[in-house]
């Protein structure tokens, strides 16, 4: 029997927790089931409430009162716990049948997905043949108000790149909150954003007009991000990006529920949802006709 999910990732506040709600309310209003993961020990509060909670195995609260750790130490902490006591997502996770959508909220702290091995470990587990067994989209969130400054942006952008190598799994990536940039950016130039190349850098605002005056004054903050080493930073970040040409966005407004429905329905493409799903009865209307289709 196979398993069908979605691990929804991405920087603080970047909309992760917004977007899961929208997609549970889009997957109800269309008759289908889903299980809401929570695995953010700090989040408190939910529009649904998660059916699985890791705040039930650990909390943060207690690990930073137990253990004497700040809240990002205090988070791994709860990370490697839950590593070492697996049961409690197999336990909750192995009864689903394929009709379900397993939507697993993930905690914000960006280090979570770029400086340890615990997620592709979290997800091995997931995936594993013989194990749970899920078919697993990575949906990465980035705010749409990065677009507004062009380096920042890049530098989301890595991450998300970052996170697809590191995870081998079926990625989309989404640039949330379009609602916020929405009369802020034209159409023409959004677009460039959600198939990202370097050239995007070419016409900065931001950078434009730099001259290559050597080094800036390492004291000073702003004229370090004004200055010609910083440009030259962001244009191999950029280079390193296309020559991957890995990534590439969707556009996601929550108020919008089509908006919601077109990003799932390229999760189900991507994990092949509609495949296994067993033929429905026909409804009580359709019975009322023979099998030649007539009366
Ligand atoms: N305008 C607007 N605000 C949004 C949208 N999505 C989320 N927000 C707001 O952004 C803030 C963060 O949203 P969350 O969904 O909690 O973000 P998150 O990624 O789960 O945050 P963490 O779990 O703390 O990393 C909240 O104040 C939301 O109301 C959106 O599409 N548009
Ligand atoms: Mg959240």
């Amino acid at each position: 029997m196979s398993k069908f999910g979605v691990l929804v990732m991405g920087p603080a506040g970047a909309g992760k927790s917004t977007f899961c709600s929208s997609l549970i309310t889009h997957l109800r209003n269309n008759r289908r089931s889903c299980f809401y993961v929570n695995l953010d020990p700090a989040a408190e509060e939910f529009a649904h409430e998660p059916d699985l909670d890791i705040k039930d195995l650990i909390s943060l609260e207690d690990v930073m009162e137990e253990m004497g750790l700040g809240p990002n130490g205090g988070l791994i902490y709860c990370f490697e716990f839950l590593m070492e006591n697996l049961d409690f997502l197999t336990e909750a996770l192995d009864p689903l049948t394929e009709e379900y959508l397993i939507i697993i909220d993930m905690p914000g702290q960006i280090e979570l997905y770029t400086h340890i091995p615990i997620l592709p470990a979290l997800v091995r587990h997931l995936t594993r043949t013989g194990a749970l067994d899920i078919s697993l989209c990575a949906a990465y969130l980035l705010e749409a108000t990065f677009v507004v400054d062009r380096a920042k942006f890049f530098a989301g952008t890595l991450s998300a790149m970052s996170a697809m190598i590191m995870l081998e799994v079926p990625h989309v990536n989404i640039l949330s909150k379009m609602d916020l940039v929405k009369g802020q950016v034209g159409k023409r130039e959004l677009k460039r954003f959600l198939d990202p190349d370097s050239s995007l850098l070419d016409d900065d605002e931001m950078t434009a007009g730099i001259e290559d005056d050597g080094p800036a004054d390492p004291t000073d903050n702003a004229a370090m991000m004004r200055g010609s080493s910083f440009k030259r930073l962001n244009k191999a970040v950029a280079g390193l990006i296309d020559s991957f040409s890995m990534v590439s966005y969707l556009k996601l407004d929550v108020q919008d529920e089509d908006s919601v429905g077109s990003i799932l329905s390229y999760i189900d493409d991507a994990i092949q949802y509609h495949e296994s799903q067993e033929p429905k009865e026909p409804s009580d209307e359709v019975e009322l006709y023979g099998e030649d289709g007539f009366e």
